[in-house]
């Protein structure tokens, strides 16, 4: 299984494709929407998502709502496209300056986003033109696309959930005890996505703070992943290993600045005696760990515990007050351009991690299993629980 996305952040629409999905899934149209509502709605957004109202269209692909195995293609409407019609028209390198949309001209590049290196590497004088596509925007497409993939996953019984589990320096507790049910009743959709309602009010607050001074934050998201069957991936050749994969998949979202598994980073202070995790048996159930230090992930493979994947998400770079850069046209010290901007998305971040470990676990499924047919593949996967649980 493979996807590809396209599209400008103010252009007409956005579009993926996806390719492998298997013949006979019946997808849900309505739960694609609503989990791009919940990327788009969420406290510390700017003023884009007032605007935007994103549904999915799927062009082809699905025939009366089920998969035919080929190619899926979905569209995403930019609702603001015609708001800037005159200056996705016209590329403003060929028309220069004094003109018409010169107003809307990027030369004071900002710092933290792909500004500045987008336009030395591709001879951008227009820094419009890198930040058009390097824009969050593409993660509408993500979001439905790995909504098309946690359908497969719910089919083979496997669920997950992504939540925030730090604003700013705000750190929410979570609890390993918790299931993937657990969380999703707990977290709103609508808001943070955190597990624990006394801290909304404090980061709320800090939110606003924040605005106020013309900055911005960045958090933490977790991914919680249950019922995975063991050995999804591959130990003989590091590309292959599922670790490889997801952190790859999770760096791909923007502001993504780092990727860890079950205890992460603080694994280090601790002697081996403490975080590896130690291996039982019952004659019910087969083999399992007594804890799960390691995130459920070993030798590149998944072993059978719930996968845990922690992300952390840098602050916002656009910031209303800015910060002092280089104009490329005079070379002189300048403010950074001010674009519309948020001021924090911890909280969608934590749907699109979501969604693109989705993304990533069906492809690893897909290639493992025969996959052309939804019905085969599920009969594939149970025989293969049955050996596993008899090994
Ligand atoms: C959902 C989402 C929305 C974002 N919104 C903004 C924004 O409004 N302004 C901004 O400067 N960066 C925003 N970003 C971050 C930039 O897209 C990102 O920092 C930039 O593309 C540079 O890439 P990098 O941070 O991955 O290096 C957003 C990121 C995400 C995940
Ligand atoms: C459009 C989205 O996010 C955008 C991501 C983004 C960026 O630089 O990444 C900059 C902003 O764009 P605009 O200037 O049009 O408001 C965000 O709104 C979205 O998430 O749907």
């Amino acid at each position: 299984m493979e996807y590809m996305t396209a599209g400008e952040s103010h252009g007409e629409q956005m579009t993926g494709i996806i390719m492998g999905i298997p013949a006979g899934l019946e997808i849900d149209v309505d739960k694609i929407n609503l989990a791009l509502s919940i990327r788009q709605n969420s406290y510390g957004r700017g003023k884009r998502q007032k605007i935007e109202n994103d549904e999915v269209r799927i062009v082809s692909g699905i025939r009366g709502g089920i998969t035919l195995g080929s190619p899926i293609s979905v569209v995403v409407e930019n609702k603001d496209h015609k708001n800037w019609l005159g200056i996705m028209e016209t590329n403003s390198e060929n028309i220069r300056y004094g003109e018409r949309y010169a107003s809307k001209v990027v030369t004071c590049p900002r710092p933290g986003h792909a500004d500045l290196v987008g336009g030395m590497k591709y001879g951008h004088r227009d820094l419009r033109n890198v930040l058009e596509r390097s824009s969050a925007r593409e993660t509408v497409l993500k979001v439905a696309i790995g909504s098309i993939c946690e359908q497969l996953l719910r089919e083979l019984k496997i669920d997950l959930i992504g939540y925030v589990t730090q604003v700013g320096n705000i750190k929410i507790k979570t609890s390993e005890k918790m299931s993937v049910g657990d969380i999703r009743e707990r977290i709103n959709d609508n808001d943070l996505r955190i597990i624990d309602k006394s801290k909304i009010s404090e980061i709320h607050k800090l939110i606003t703070q924040t605005k106020r001074k013309g900055d911005t934050l960045g958090g933490k998201v977790r991914v919680l992943v249950e019922n995975l069957p063991v050995g999804l991936g591959n130990y003989t050749s590091w590309e292959k290993k599922l670790d490889v994969r997801l952190a790859g998949a999770v760096m791909g979202v923007n502001a993504i600045k780092g990727v860890s598994f079950g205890d992460g980073f603080d694994i280090v202070g601790h002697f081996g005696s403490e975080v590896m995790d130690e291996i039982t048996y019952k004659p019910s159930g087969g083999y399992t760990r007594k804890t799960n230090h390691l995130g459920g992930i070993e030798g590149g493979m998944t072993n059978g515990m719930p996968l845990i994947v922690d992300a952390a998400l840098k602050p916002i770079p656009t910031l209303r007050k800015p910060l002092e850069t280089i104009d490329i046209e005079t070379r002189k010290r300048a403010k950074a351009s001010i674009e519309r901007a948020d001021i924090t998305v911890v909280a969608p971040a934590s749907l699109i991690v979501e969604n693109v470990i989705a993304i990533e676990l069906v492809r690893t499924i897909l290639e493992t299993f025969e996959s052309s047919n939804l019905s085969r593949l599920k009969v594939e996967v149970e025989n293969y629980r049955n050996y596993i649980s008899r090994y």
